[in-house]
């Protein structure tokens, strides 16, 4: 089974070494200092409480060094993945399949979802439909990315917690190819359950990331204080409350309330988000993906949501000032 992983950095590097240490066929997209690394000394993970491992990699920037592949995982930032569909095409062959594992709303939410919504496709993720054209909507397995990682330095993963990443197919069938990569993904060592509601995972998580990482970039503060503070926990509700609207018209079922996903949040601790992260390192926040794209779902679905557009309005002009967004 030959894997590669696009877009190798904190996510994708880890899985990447897990999977080459478990001997799996693993190759890597990625570029800059991070591929010179990479090629150089190979890839290394440090994870709490074990000695930090180095594996050789076979990493490239040029997919048409690795040909065709029976698995793409994407682990791009989301904006990132519509302008490289046309550089990933040396990697599809006939029967390749194409996990999505990228924060927020899929561009695959609507095929096959059984409603009259059916096929629906989604600007804010999807511009162009770059994906759902590039790849085609029947190539893609979807995939709830739970773990935190980062790159401390060119070559260098950082684990932080978790190794969950859930498995879904569009229309929750337990397909021959999402149990193929679930097992391969289990002998590396990481959880893979293949789930047959993923939408509903895909919804719990990111009602986290929707709130809580534009207020973390808005106002600076970690995960426990903008989750206790009377005024911010009460915008991270209102945002969830929306949501959860939204989602229910969707046929998406929570198994939690607002509450304990906002005692979750701060139960995190002193956690900087990945928006705020990458606000203060100069680098595009994943807005559209995590806050547009539920503006456009409340669209889709006529349903109001006063407290995201207020959110989605700071945040996007925040990124515009600091020459992140737009
Ligand atoms: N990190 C985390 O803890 C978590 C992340 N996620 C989600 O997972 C996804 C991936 O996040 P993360 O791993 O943090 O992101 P990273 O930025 O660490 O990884 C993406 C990598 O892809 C590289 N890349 C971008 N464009 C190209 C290209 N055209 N060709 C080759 N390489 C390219 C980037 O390089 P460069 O740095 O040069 O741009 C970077 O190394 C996101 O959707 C995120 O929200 C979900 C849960 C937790
Ligand atoms: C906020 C958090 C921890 C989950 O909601 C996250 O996934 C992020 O930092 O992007």
């Amino acid at each position: 089974m030959k894997i590669c992983i696009f877009g190798a950095g904190a996510i994708g590097g880890y899985m990447g070494v897990k999977l080459a240490q478990a001997g799996a066929d693993v190759s890597l997209v990625a570029r800059g200092p991070h591929l010179a690394a990479m090629n150089e000394k190979g890839l290394t993970l440090i994870e709490e409480d074990k000695d930090p491992v180095t594996v050789p990699v076979t990493a490239s920037d040029n997919p048409a060094d690795l040909g065709p592949q029976d698995y793409v995982i994407v682990t791009l930032k989301a904006h990132s993945v519509p302008p490289v569909v046309p550089k990933m095409q040396p990697l599809i062959g006939d029967n390749t399949t194409i996990v999505s594992g990228v924060n927020g709303v899929p561009w695959w939410y609507f095929h096959k979802i059984g409603t009259d919504l059916e096929g629906t496709r989604l600007a804010t993720v999807d511009p162009g439909n770059a994906q759902w054209d590039g790849f085609g909507p029947d190539r893609v397995l979807g995939c709830v990315v739970y773990p935190a990682a980062e790159v401390t330095e060119p070559g260098t993963i950082k684990h932080i917690e978790g190794n969950r990443f859930s498995l879904g197919e569009p229309d929750g069938s337990k397909s021959d190819r999402a149990l193929a990569l679930s097992k391969a993904l289990s002998a590396a060592g990481l959880k893979a359950p293949v789930r047959p509601r993923l939408r509903d995972e895909i919804w719990v998580k990111l009602w986290g990331n929707l709130s809580f990482n534009p207020i973390s970039a808005l106002t600076h503060a970690t995960l426990d204080v903008l989750c206790t503070d009377p005024g911010t926990r009460a915008v991270a509700k209102g945002m969830m409350l929306e949501a959860q609207e939204i989602a229910e018209k969707l046929g998406v079922k929570f198994p939690i309330d607002v509450e304990r996903r906002i005692d979750g949040g701060a139960a995190v601790g002193a956690h900087r988000t990945s928006m705020l992260q990458d606000l203060d390192q100069g680098r595009p926040m994943e807005i559209d993906a995590l806050v547009g794209s539920v503006q456009e779902l409340g669209r889709v679905t006529e349903t109001p949501t006063p407290t995201i557009d207020t959110v989605l309005a700071l945040i996007q002009l925040r990124g515009r000032t600091a020459g992140l967004y737009g």
